[in-house]
């Protein structure tokens, strides 16, 4: 369970102080998907940030089944790491990488043996759709293909929770569509808490810097 308990997070930078979250209190259950919307800036990459501790609150606690972040010692946050994945909306890919050397990434990290490894990675590339472009480099695939790449890359370590930061925001609709439609199989599949942020930039107006879908 993820626990945001009354956060506020205020960044100062060269004399300016920008109030990025105020009194946030939310609960995602294990299991849940969990949507953030709003406008560009309302907060919503800073709220994805603090589950993961790379970012902490000026005020308030985010918890993690129960364990404050900001109590945890530097080696429960890196075990803490390791069970939670993260997809962002450029993919952050390395280009000079195969797609198979990038999802194996974190893998190599964590010292998994070769083989173990070998198997994990396709594994993943077959779930993801990929299996055909283990050689390929980033350059040479889709954005629905890059992203798929990036969630690949992101359950490697079995994550029990994914985070999703405008994962389809540079996708065209359709892609966006597949690209949803594989979130929705690894959560139900796989049983893994995803909480996901996106951008508001239809007409739709709101007062509101997140609401949950
Ligand atoms: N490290 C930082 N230092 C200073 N200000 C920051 C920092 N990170 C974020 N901010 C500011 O905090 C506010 C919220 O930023 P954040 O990236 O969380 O918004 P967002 O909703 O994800 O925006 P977008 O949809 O454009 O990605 C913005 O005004 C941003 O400029």
């Amino acid at each position: 369970m993820i626990q945001f308990k009354d956060v506020s997070k205020t960044f100062k930078s060269k004399g300016v102080t920008t109030q990025a979250l105020q009194h946030v209190s939310l609960t995602i259950e294990d299991g849940d998907m969990f949507g953030v919307i709003g406008f560009s800036g309302a907060g919503k990459s800073t709220l994805l940030r603090m589950v993961n501790g790379l970012e902490m609150p000026t005020e308030g606690h985010v918890e993690i089944n129960g364990q404050d972040l900001s109590k945890v010692s530097h080696n429960e946050m890196r075990k803490l790491r390791k069970s939670i994945g993260m997809v962002f909306q450029q993919f952050n890919l390395l280009d000079s990488r195969t797609v198979f050397d990038n999802v194996a990434i974190p893998l190599r990290l964590n010292k998994v043996d070769k083989d173990t490894m070998h198997k994990k990675v396709m594994e993943l590339l077959e779930y993801v759709n990929l299996a055909d472009k283990a050689d390929a480099y980033p350059g040479q695939l889709s954005g629905g293909q890059k992203q798929r790449v990036g969630i690949a890359r992101a359950l490697a370590t079995d994550p029990s929770i994914l985070l999703c930061d405008e994962a389809t925001s540079a996708l065209d609709p359709e892609t966006t569509e597949s690209i949803l439609q594989l979130l929705e199989r690894i959560h139900k599949e796989l049983n893994i808490t995803i909480l996901r942020c996106s951008s508001l930039r239809t007409k739709y107006k709101s007062s509101s810097a997140y609401a949950t879908a």
